[in-house]
């Protein structure tokens, strides 16, 4: 029986906030000074903008801060772009690779998503890379495929002594309060874990399967009690601390 690995649960801010925003990692803190010892991991993903203040003002918390983002160059002639070391020098810890929004809205591929996410390892963040599939690819039955493929073609080849973190987000699941069965996460996670300690023997073990998509306050306790599934990738639940807060303790 696998030993339970310590979830984490990310927030992922989107395009969302400016410096008024940060009063909710202030709130977060807060929350989770009062509240002691808590058994997840917390990570906030804010958008580029807020990402040095929001470090500063976790600073010595158990919060780490994350980017949504980053290119996968250390550096160069990349217009608006930002380095996975420009994310590390303003305080962050991960950074999010490949998901769907970029992946849809910019044309990422598989092939991409890998080379940002050994451009995070490079730097010394640790990625977070998102796998999931579209509506019409579930109602055609190929989910595990494409899920399969995005993980065979994402993830590099090795992560070091680097936690592997994969976050299942079904686009349809995302922003749309719809969720996949329990019994469909149960099954796609499985499938997760499968490839992964087949690919990497123990660290695909000890991976984190972080499930995203829909997550409330309503739903998470269910959810983070699903096997294989270790931790959340939030969206708009994480924009405000107080329900951010409640789905970290429903772990
Ligand atoms: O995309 C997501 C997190 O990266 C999920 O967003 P929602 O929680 O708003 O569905």
């Amino acid at each position: 029986m696998q030993e339970r690995l310590r979830p984490l649960i990310a927030g992922n801010w989107k395009m969302n906030g400016t410096g008024a925003a940060l009063e909710q990692i202030a709130r977060l803190r807060t929350l989770l000074e009062e509240a002691g010892d808590i058994d997840s991991e917390v990570l906030v993903c804010p958008p580029a903008t807020l990402l040095h203040r929001a470090a500063q003002g976790a600073e010595g918390s158990p919060i780490h801060i994350g980017g949504q983002d980053c290119h996968a160059d250390p550096s160069g002639a990349h217009t608006g772009d930002i380095s996975a070391s420009m994310l590390l020098d303003a305080g962050a810890s991960h950074v999010i690779v490949g998901h769907s929004e970029r992946r849809a809205d910019h044309g990422e591929t598989s092939q991409t998503v890998r080379a940002k996410a050994e451009a995070a390892l490079a730097a010394g963040l640790v990625p977070i890379i998102c796998v999931g599939e579209t509506e019409a690819e579930r109602l055609a039955g190929t989910a595990n495929q494409v899920v399969g493929d995005q993980i065979d073609f994402s993830l590099p080849d090795t992560f070091g002594e680097t936690t592997i973190i994969v976050a299942y987000e079904p686009v349809w699941a995302i922003g749309t309060g719809r969720t996949p069965t329990i019994e469909d996460i149960a099954q796609m996670h499985a499938h997760m874990r499968a490839l992964l300690v087949a690919h990497f023997g123990g660290a695909g073990e000890t991976a984190l399967l972080l499930y995203g998509g829909s997550v409330k306050p309503s739903n998470a306790e269910e959810i983070l009690r699903t096997a294989n599934v270790n931790g959340a990738l939030v969206g708009g639940a994480s924009l405000l601390a107080d329900d951010f807060f409640s789905i970290i303790v429903a772990a």
